[in-house]
């Protein structure tokens, strides 16, 4: 229930009440915007002050890094200084940061200062307390909170309390409170535009006015209206695995970008956004949801697609990417049986097992070879592998092996320091050269000629050998595909031709890329990153078991938490998340896991929903959104042309209403077809996994590139049977409805869908009557 206070019904005798009440939060407004303006004024000059600072301490240390260091005293005195220069600078630069977010946390608070205020009651106070709740806080002069953070201990009793006794978690522990009042607000330039009470957790007709707004390029932050349920995911800190089930637009991808928020503020300290990554489905959505964090005064994670990740990894090699995947599925329909058992943690166990019983002459190590020499003979490097102890574990004995090549390295530049080639090459030597090999050694620090002559020596050698040094250091001497090879021979034999065969053409196959990285990194005993604090994988569907298993590995001390829809499970079929949390919990052993279900969708308007729901055999449990809409229309075409001039009619009518409309297909063939037929009668923009950003108007794009996007309006461009038949594409025609916000469009060839004849007529619209039941 919530009470609308009515800011203008004049003849009303409660509305003057009502009217003292706007004017006094008017007031206060426009009051807390001059103190904002202020410490605007201040911070301004600050910064400006900050920059000028900076620039003449660079300046400085630029001009002492310049000085003559020949004389060693010299030399010593200039570093210390150098050192203290680079101190104060780094410090300026600090600042200059801290003024800067300073400036925009205060310019997203000047477009809207607060969206919220609560009365309460403190125990054992008797004095009621006022709060508003904005994007970040701010105190007067006197250290007065004119506005509290959302994220502050004490707010979120905005978003979970209704009137009457609340409690909520401050640094001291559970704290009750009497809640008197809960007002929202939508403020814009300066003004109220619409002011509730509401004894709601978060009122409806806020979020009415927020769902209701028409898409843009960028994502919303969505704090003044965080949804109890949503809540519990933002402010979870106890668990270190977090699966989220959500249904089409219940709010995952807002929670993570909400929750990341969260946790920066309260680990000020010890987290900063570069400790945590997101795994993104596409390149698209990066762009999409990249305004969300600063809106909110935070500076981005980082963000990558599992394709970019894969990519980075395997340098040299083209990696098949999820969607390369998904289109050859189409073209085959088949899926690799062998895939799909190297999808699954057991299969990751296996690698393990296979290091763990590996015999030392099956290691397949690799000669180090510069163009006129083979420095190393794999031989040699076996025999050094063999001479440790077999107790070792593997990635030790592998280091150790390392650790032996590059002294043995050593002492064969050593050894050839003083030979014959190399006194040559230095009495060629040119004055440059010479100066330049001598590097920071001035000659002063060498009393004889002799050692200066080594050290000449020694340094030409090193540049000759440094190749080696660098396939040392980087595990170069094992080749890593062999060794995967005969892990195949003995795991999966009937994978392995498929997989050599490929490799010829330098290619590797998706599935191949968490299993092979694994047993490298357990071999070289690398590939770990010990400082990444939280992993976030949006769209967890499109991932296969044993890339989560990898993905936890490699960001070993990361808090996971992982979202996603198993409904829109578009490339492989998903386990429930009850097992894979099942899964989870034992191969990953996690302290406190937890698995959260969102079924309340808020995308799209309630027909949409109801729409949604019904291509699903278990769509019950999906809540729509009261938000009312049209009803998505099925338009029945007796042949392609006549479909192809319905696709240009609607697509013509919504983009004068639209900003944003998708016509999307089900794969990239198809939307090459129709971005052929369409031509360039219609202007639309035919979307590529390449693309960063999604243009304004009418585009095309395959599925898999809609994900995780919202579209003011969608439409299908083909429903009909022939297209949809097979159980695997009902959730490939639910995730294509589910993208679209206000309108949804449905356009059939002949006879449509099973999926769509089993909705109840009620619940669409039909364009051309035939008989569908
Ligand atoms: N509490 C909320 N207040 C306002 N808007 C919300 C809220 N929760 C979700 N939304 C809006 O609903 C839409 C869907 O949200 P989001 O993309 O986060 O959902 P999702 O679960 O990740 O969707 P999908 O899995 O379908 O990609 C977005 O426009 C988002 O701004």
């Amino acid at each position: 229930m919530f009470v609308l206070i009515l800011l203008s019904t004049k003849s009303w005798k409660g509305a003057v009440v009502l009217d003292k009440e706007y004017s006094f939060e008017q007031k206060r407004v426009t009051h807390v915007l001059a103190q904002i303006k202020n410490i605007l004024q201040k911070t301004r000059q600050e910064y400006r002050k900050a920059q000028a600072e900076r620039s003449s301490v660079e300046k400085n240390y630029v001009q002492n890094a310049k000085i003559n260091t020949f004389e060693v005293d010299d030399q010593m005195e200039t570093n210390a200084e150098v050192q203290q220069q680079k101190q104060l600078v780094s410090k300026n630069i600090e600042t200059e940061q801290i003024l800067k977010r300073q400036l925009a946390v205060l310019g997203e608070l000047q477009k809207s200062p607060y969206f919220g205020r609560i009365d309460i009651l403190e125990d054992g106070e008797k004095e009621q307390e006022t709060l508003y709740i904005g994007t970040a806080s701010l105190t007067d002069q006197n250290n007065n909170f004119l506005i509290y953070d959302w994220r502050a201990p004490i707010s979120s009793i905005y978003y979970n309390g209704t009137l009457g006794a609340v409690t909520y978690t401050s640094p001291q522990g559970k704290q009750q409170v009497d809640l008197l009042k809960k007002r929202q607000f939508t403020i814009k330039d300066g003004q109220i535009k619409n002011m509730f009470d509401t004894n709601e957790t978060v009122g409806d007709a806020l979020l009415q006015e927020m769902l209701g707004q028409a898409g843009d390029e960028y994502m919303k932050n969505i704090v003044a209206t965080i949804q109890q349920e949503q809540n519990d995911i933002i402010r979870d800190t106890r668990h270190d695995l977090l699966i989220v089930q959500g249904v089409a637009g219940s709010g995952k991808t807002s929670a993570i970008l909400q929750r990341i928020a969260f946790l920066l503020y309260h680990n000020r300290t010890a987290l900063n956004a570069d400790q945590i990554v997101l795994f993104s489905p596409n390149r698209l959505f990066s762009h999409y949801i990249s305004e969300v964090l600063p809106s909110l005064g935070e500076r981005n994670m980082r963000q990558v697609t599992l394709a970019e990740f894969f990519a980075q990894r395997f340098e040299g090699l083209e990696v098949e990417t999820l969607f390369d995947h998904f289109e050859k599925q189409h073209a085959t329909h088949a899926w690799q049986a062998t895939d799909t058992q190297k999808e699954t943690i057991h299969f990751m166990q296996k690698v393990k097992a296979y290091l763990l019983n590996l015999p030392s002459q099956n290691l397949c190590f690799t000669d180090l070879m510069l163009a006129d020499e083979v420095v190393f003979t794999k031989e040699e490097i076996a025999q050094v592998y063999a001479s440790l102890p077999n107790a070792l574990p593997v990635a030790l004995r592998f280091a150790d092996t390392k650790n032996i090549l590059i002294k043995q390295l050593k002492h064969k530049i050593l050894a050839q320091r003083n030979a014959d080639w190399v006194l040559r090459r230095i009495n060629e030597l040119d004055d440059e050269h010479y100066h330049s090999l001598l590097g920071d050694y001035q000659r002063s620090r060498f009393e004889q000629l002799k050692s200066e002559e080594d050290y000449l020596g020694y340094q030409i050698v090193l540049k000759k050998y440094q190749p080696i040094y660098d396939a040392l250091y980087n595990d170069y001497f094992i080749d890593i595909y062999r060794q995967y090879t005969d892990f195949l021979e003995q795991a999966l034999p009937q994978a392995r031709t498929a997989f050599t065969e490929l490799l010829e053409f330098h290619k590797i196959a998706l599935a191949d890329c968490a299993p092979l990285l694994y047993l490298r990194d357990l071999l070289t005993g690398t590939g770990q990153n010990r400082n990444i604090q939280y992993l976030f994988i949006d769209e967890m569907q499109d991932y296969s078991a044993a890339q989560l298993f990898y993905l936890k590995y490699t960001f070993a001390n990361a808090k996971l938490t992982l979202l996603g829809d198993s409904e829109q499970a578009l490339f492989r079929k998903m386990q429930s998340p009850s097992e894979l949390m099942e899964t989870l919990k034992h191969t990953l052993s996690p302290k406190n896991a937890r698995l959260i279900e969102l079924n309340k969708s808020y995308r799209a308007t309630k027909q949409i929903t109801a729409f949604m729901k019904a291509l699903l055999p278990d769509g019950e449990r999906i809540q729509a959104f009261t938000r009312p809409g049209k009803l998505p229309e099925l338009v029945i075409a007796p042949d392609s042309t006549a479909t192809l001039t319905e696709l240009r009619r609607k697509s013509a009518q919504l983009l004068q209403k639209y900003e944003t409309v998708a016509i999307i297909t089900r794969n990239l063939q198809e939307a090459q077809q129709l971005h052929f037929k369409l031509g360039s009668a219609q202007p639309h923009t035919l979307i590529s996994a390449k693309d960063r950003q999604l243009p304004q108007g009418l585009v095309l794009l395959p599925v898999y590139l809609a994900k995780g996007l919202e579209f003011d309006a969608v439409i299908i461009p083909d429903v009909s049977q022939k297209q949809y038949s097979s159980e695997s594409t009902r959730g490939i025609l639910y995730t294509i409805c589910s993208r679209a916000m206000h309108e949804l469009i449905l356009l059939s060839t002949e006879t449509p869908t099973d999926f769509i004849r089993q909705v109840p007529a009620s619940l669409f619209s039909i364009e051309r009557q035939v008989k569908l039941h």
